[in-house]
């Protein structure tokens, strides 16, 4: 869907994009990471048009991005923009007519929305006269109204309590089903997990890590295992493992182990004469991935 090239973009002698590359396959959900001031609103003011890249060019669906794709693209910006004297109705109106829909159709979509969002009773309401999260609810309708193809949400869960978090979850993958391509730029990494298929991560204006979710999770393995066993367990002898006590949680004897490479089976095998109860893999979360890569970058 989105194919970004060489991207390159400078504030006075900053340069906060240094030849940009990233890929976005057609009704995923891409997870765009980074630290603070890695570049991901330069990128995602660039796909907007609001920003052109000094170098570098990005393809929609293979054609070079241009004012004619600016009604198929959505974006929930991070600094929301709604108008605080207006009415929830007349700000939607305005702004899905922006998108180009026709009055009545606009008319029935903010229909549609207000129900969906248990909001049908506020639409005289000013956006002032509204809590955070309900103006949010606002802003995410704004931002979907016109039906994009591509769908870009900035912290689209800034505001909302547990349950209009799940509720706003449930859009987003209801919109994907639909056939929508959402980028999510977030620093929430929990919510990247349940959401993303596929992720980059920028730091300092490139491309630090990146790919399916599950692969970049993979490549972070320590080789670490967490187990419980019925009965005390006993390193084979002649294993070079490491091997740590933990607090058992199942009424049995609880490990942390770090077998040689390539003796999972092998480790396995023992721990079942012991009467195995339990046998995770420890997999690092992106937060962890995200706190060791830029560190060390
Ligand atoms: N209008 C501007 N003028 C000068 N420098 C800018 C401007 N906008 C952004 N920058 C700088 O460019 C770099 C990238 O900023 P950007 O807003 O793209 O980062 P970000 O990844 O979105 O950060 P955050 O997670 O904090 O929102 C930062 O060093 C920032 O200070």
């Amino acid at each position: 869907m989105i194919e970004a090239r060489g991207i390159r973009k400078t504030y006075g002698s900053h340069q906060a994009l240094k030849g940009l590359d990233l890929n976005i396959k057609e009704g995923s959900i891409f997870g765009l990471l980074g630290p603070n001031g890695a570049g991901k609103t330069t990128f995602i003011r660039i796909l907007n048009q609001i920003l052109a890249p000094d170098e570098g060019e990005v393809l929609i669906k293979g054609e070079a991005l241009s004012g004619k794709h600016i009604s198929r693209i959505g974006y929930l910006p991070e600094e929301r923009g709604l108008y605080p004297k207006m009415k929830i109705g007349e700000q939607l109106l305005y702004l899905a007519q922006l998108k180009g829909l026709s009055k009545s159709q606009a008319k029935e979509r903010i229909a549609y929305w207000l129900k969906r969002f248990e909001l049908t009773d506020r639409v005289q309401t000013k956006v002032e006269e509204l809590s955070k999260g309900l103006a949010q609810k606002v802003q995410f309708i704004a931002s979907v109204i016109h039906e994009p193809e591509l769908l870009i949400l900035d912290e689209p869960f800034t505001g909302f309590d547990p349950v209009n978090t799940e509720h706003i979850k449930q859009e987003i993958l209801r919109l994907r089903e639909e056939g929508a391509t959402i980028i999510f730029s977030t620093h929430r990494m929990e919510s990247v997990e349940e959401l993303c298929e596929d992720i980059v991560l920028i730091n300092k204006g490139s491309r630090l890590l990146g790919g399916p979710l599950h692969e970049v999770k993979a490549q972070y393995k320590s080789g670490w295992y967490q187990v419980e066993t019925e009965k005390e367990w006993q390193i084979p002898t002649g294993k070079n493992w490491q091997v740590e006590k933990l607090n058992a949680q199942l009424g049995g004897k609880a490990y942390r182990i770090h077998p040689e490479q390539n003796s999972r089976a092998e480790l396995l095998e023992s721990l079942l004469s012991s009467g195995l109860i339990e046998f995770r893999e420890e997999i690092p979360s992106l937060n962890e991935i995200f706190i060791q890569s830029t560190r060390n970058a």
